[in-house]
C-alpha cells in the first residue's frame, strides 16, 4: 500500500490525493492527526483504530504510517508544507577546497536522484540497508544554498538579495561554528531509521565534495499519540503552531514562496520562482527556569491556554486573539509583551512566516540543564517581510526571552521544487 501525498497543491487537480494534502498540511495538523486523516480518507478502515481514543493501534493504522509516500517532483520542494514529521535531521554542508559549481552540480545531481529514490521507498546506490522492511515513512528531503555557496562556485552576481545577513539581535547568543553552512539540507521522515538512513546516503553521496559543517537532530509526536489530529506541543508544553498561515489563506502562496518572474522584491532572482527561505535557530529552551513559573504566568507569557492554545480572551484554539480586550484590572488580559500579542501578523505590517519546528533534546549542558529546545525553522517568500521584522519586535520585549536562548542561526534559499528529468538547483547550477 501506498499512499502518496503531492506538495504542489496548486497545480493539481481536485482528486482525493491533493484534497488530503491540504487538508494534512501542517500547524493545525500534528504527523499524529495527519495520518488519521490520511487513512481515514484514502484507506477507510484504519480512521476508527487510529481516532478511537482506545491507545490500541491495529496493524493497518501502523502501516499506513511507513506507507505514505511524499513526492520529490513538484512545483515546490517537499518538507515546506508537509505535515510534521516525527524525526528531523537539519544538516549544513561546506563544499570541500577546491570544490567549485562544477562539483556542486554534480552533487546537486547525485542528491536528487538519491533523495527521489529514498523518497518511494527505494533503495539508494550503495545502500546500507538501514531502511530495510519500511515504507517510504513520509520522508522528505529538501535542499537549500546559503550565502556563502555563491562566492564558492563563482555565482555571486545570481545571489538573491534574500540571503543579505540576517540582522544582529540584542539577544543572540550565536554559536559561528553551529550556524549558516554553504549548503543546507532538511531530512524529515515518521520512522527515525528512515530518517537516518536517508542522512547517511546523502552524506556518503557528499564524499570529496562537501563535508558536513553541523548537524542537529530533532523530533515531533511520533503518528498514532494522540487520539485526535492535534497541533504540536514543543517542549515547554505549549501548543504551537496554531497561528500558521494556512493553504487556504488567500495570500498564502505570495507569503511563503517566491513568485514567478516580475517578483517585485529587489534583488530577487528568477531561479528562485516556487522556492522559500528557510531560517533556522536552534533555540535553547532554559527548562529548569520555565517550568518554576505557575500555570497562570506561563499562559501569560504566551497570552494562550496551555492545555488547549486558546487565547486568554477565550474562545477555542482557532478563536482569534482579541488584543483589545482589557480585564477588571484595567490591563490587557492577553498582556502587552505576550510573545503571542507581539508576533501577531497585525502587529507587525502582516509580516507572516509558515513555523515547521522540530523538537531537540542533546542531554545536559555542562551547566548541568537540559540541552533542550526548538529546532526553529520557518518559511518565506522574503525573510525581510517574514522572520526578520518579527524577530526584532520580539527582541525588543518578548515575555517569552528571558526563558530562551537562541544558540545558532542560519539562512538558506530553498530553490523550487524538480520537475521530472531536473534536479534541485539546476536553473541555478547549468544556466
Ligand atoms: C521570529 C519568529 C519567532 C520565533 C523565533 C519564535 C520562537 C518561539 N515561539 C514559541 C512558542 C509559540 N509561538 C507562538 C506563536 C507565534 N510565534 C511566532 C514567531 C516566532 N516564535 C509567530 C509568528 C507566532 C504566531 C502569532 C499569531 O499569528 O498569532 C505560540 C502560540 C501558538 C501559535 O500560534 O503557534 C507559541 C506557543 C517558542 C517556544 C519559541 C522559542 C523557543
Ligand atoms: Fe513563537
Amino acid at each position: 500500500m501506498s499512499n502518496a501525498v503531492n506538495d504542489s497543491v496548486d497545480d493539481s487537480v481536485d482528486d482525493g490525493t491533493i484534497d488530503i494534502s491540504r487538508r494534512r498540511l501542517l500547524g493545525t495538523v500534528g504527523a499524529a492527526g495527519a495520518t488519521g486523516l490520511l487513512i481515514g480518507a484514502a484507506g477507510g478502515a484504519g480512521i476508527a483504530a487510529a481516532g478511537d481514543g482506545s491507545g490500541t493501534a491495529d496493524a493497518s493504522a501502523l502501516t499506513s504510517v511507513g506507507a505514505t509516500e511524499v513526492m520529490f517532483h513538484g512545483k515546490h520542494q517537499a518538507g515546506i508544507t508537509t505535515p510534521l514529521q516525527a524525526r528531523g535531521h537539519l544538516v549544513a554542508f561546506d563544499l570541500a577546497p577546491g570544490a567549485g559549481r562544477k562539483e556542486a552540480a554534480a552533487l546537486l545531481r547525485r542528491w536528487s536522484a538519491t533523495a527521489k529514490a529514498v523518497m518511494a521507498g527505494r533503495p539508494s546506490t550503495g545502500d546500507t540497508g538501514i531502511a530495510l522492511d519500511a515504507g517510504p515513512s513520509s520522508l522528505t528531503v529538501t535542499f537549500g544554498f546559503g550565502r556563502s555557496f555563491f562566492d564558492r562556485t563563482g555565482l555571486t552576481a545570481r545571489r538573491p538579495q534574500q540571503l543579505d545577513p540576517l540582522p544582529a539581535f540584542s539577544s543572540d547568543a550565536l554559536d559561528p561554528k553551529r550556524s549558516e553552512g554553504d549548503l543546507w539540507v532538511q531530512i524529515g521522515a515518521d520512522d527515525a531509521l528512515v530518517a537516518f538512513h536517508a542522512l547517511r546516503a546523502l552524506q556518503k553521496d557528499a564524499d570529496g565534495a562537501a563535508r558536513v559543517r553541523w548537524q542537529m537532530n530533532g523530533f515531533n509526536r511520533s503518528a498514532g499519540a494522540t487520539a485526535r489530529p492535534m497541533t504540536a506541543r514543543n517542549l515547554m508544553g505549549q501548543v504551537d503552531g496554531t497561528g500558521n498561515p494556512k493553504p487556504t489563506d488567500a495570500d498564502f502562496d505570495r507569503r511563503i514562496f517566491v513568485p514567478r518572474g516580475g517578483q517585485g522584491a529587489a534583488g530577487a532572482q528568477e531561479w528562485m520562482a516556487g522556492g522559500s527561505y528557510a531560517v533556522v535557530r536552534r533555540i535553547r529552551m532554559l527548562l529548569d527556569d520555565w517550568e518554576k513559573l505557575s500555570l497562570e504566568k506561563q499562559e501569560k507569557v504566551i497570552g494562550r491556554r496551555k492545555a488547549d492554545g486558546a487565547p486568554l480572551t477565550g474562545g477555542s484554539e482557532t478563536t482569534p486573539l482579541d488584543l483589545d480586550k482589557f480585564g477588571p484590572d484595567g490591563k490587557t488580559v492577553i498582556p502587552d509583551n505576550a510573545h503571542s500579542r507581539i508576533s501577531a501578523p497585525e502587529q507587525n505590517g502582516g509580516a507572516a512566516m509558515l513555523r515547521r519546528p522540530f523538537s531537540f533534546h542533546d542531554g545536559i549542558a555542562a551547566d548541568g540543564t537540559p540541552d533542550a529546545g526548538l529546532l526553529f525553522v520557518c518559511w518565506q517568500a522574503d525573510p525581510l517581510r517574514g522572520f526578520v521584522p518579527v524577530q526584532r519586535k520580539l527582541d525588543r520585549g518578548d515575555a517569552l526571552s528571558p526563558f530562551v536562548r537562541h544558540e545558532a542561526s542560519g539562512l538558506f534559499a530553498v530553490p523550487g521544487g524538480a520537475a521530472e528529468g531536473e534536479y534541485v538547483g539546476q536553473r541555478l547550477l547549468e544556466s
